[in-house]
């Protein structure tokens, strides 16, 4: 019998690439973690903290992100926030998992680098064990300099065996991909996978820098790119994965409503996007509801939402063999849903 769309969708197989560990932060979390660590926030309860969650660009979000963020303190912390993704993660079936983190968010309030390696290890770890895998992707804080970012590389050097790629988030307009070419040229020679936000926000211009100049393995968001047929091409030709993110686009207002999302223009143009969550918590949903959100307002075909988690597995860093694993299940899975 044919499943209907929200549970097609939501047994599909897939990977999650687009993900800010510390925008998964639910407001239950935080308010157990803030009486825990006896840190003080702004909020009275937990729907004060709901009702505060309308941003009118990513600025807005990021100031009340960076705001939830302090009541992480202890490895235990960034375990419980981990493990707390991985299991809201793996009811959507999420296979496997390259998760962003913020180191300077947290060194920059005395938390040493390695409570929050060995916390969010820990969450990892336990995932693993019932049968999601993972990865983890270093960000740079692209509003401070890039000084500040080498300090952090340098930090990461003991624990570049469990690290496999940089990326660079935050504040877009104004902090141009180019901004941070040394710290990404080190992190390419010490062996990691390079990524990086851009055209969330900013000019198709950060697109082609963060090609460019940064080398990157794949793009995070990368909406604007749609404005420039010279860019949509290189990326096409390239083959170059798109993590993107319809929840968030529609919360940050990078698109007024998901009737207009491009998600569909671009497989059309031959990109090879995907779907995430980005910061779930604050965004209203984990990667399935983006998927069916955006499949709804789109009236995406399931040739549409099986190509964009083949894409998810193939985009990721997973090795060939596991790649192809992966998608040889999500085959399977797509012919027996009919
Ligand atoms: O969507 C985002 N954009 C930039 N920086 C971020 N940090 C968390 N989420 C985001
Ligand atoms: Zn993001």
């Amino acid at each position: 019998m044919s499943k209907d769309l929200d549970s097609f969708i939501t047994g599909l197989p897939k990977a999650e690439l687009h993900l800010h560990i510390e925008g998964s932060l639910e407001p239950e979390l935080m308010f157990a973690l803030a009486r825990r660590n006896k840190v003080d926030i702004p909020f009275a309860s937990v729907e004060d903290v709901r009702a505060a969650y309308q941003f009118s660009n990513l600025q807005d979000f990021l100031d009340i992100y960076y705001a939830g963020a302090q009541v992480l303190r202890e490895a235990e912390d960034f375990r419980d926030l981990a493990s707390a993704y991985f299991a809201r993660a793996a009811a959507d079936n999420v296979r496997h998992a390259e998760i962003f983190f913020d180191p300077q968010t947290h060194t920059d309030r005395g938390i040493p680098f390695d409570v929050v390696m060995e916390g969010l290890l820990s969450g990892m770890a336990e995932a693993e064990q019932a049968g999601v895998t993972s990865k983890l992707i270093l960000c740079f804080l692209r509003h401070l300099d890039e000084e500040a970012a080498l300090a952090t590389f340098k930090q990461a050097e003991k624990w570049l065996d469990r690290i496999a790629g940089v990326g660079l988030d935050s504040s877009e307009m104004g902090h141009p991909p180019a901004k941070f070419a040394r710290v990404f040229a080190a992190a390419g020679e010490a062996g990691l996978k390079r990524v990086a936000h851009a055209g969330e926000e900013g000019p198709p211009a950060y697109v082609w820098e963060a090609l460019d100049l940064l080398k990157v393995d794949r793009l995070d968001h990368g909406n604007r790119a749609m404005e420039d047929a010279a860019l949509v091409q290189r990326l096409a030709e390239e083959q170059m994965t798109l993590t993107v993110c319809p929840l968030s686009n529609l919360k940050l207002c990078v698109v007024k409503d998901l009737a207009q999302h491009p998600i569909d223009a671009m497989l059309e143009a031959g990109l090879a996007a995907t779907i995430n969550s980005d910061d779930p918590a604050y965004f209203g949903g984990y990667v399935a509801e983006n998927y069916r959100a955006v499949a709804k307002a789109r009236g995406l075909s399931r040739g549409q939402i099986a190509q964009l988690a083949r894409n998810s597995f193939t985009g990721s860093f997973l090795s060939e063999a596991e790649k192809a694993a992966h998608i040889s299940a999500l085959d399977s899975y797509v012919k027996a849903a009919g």
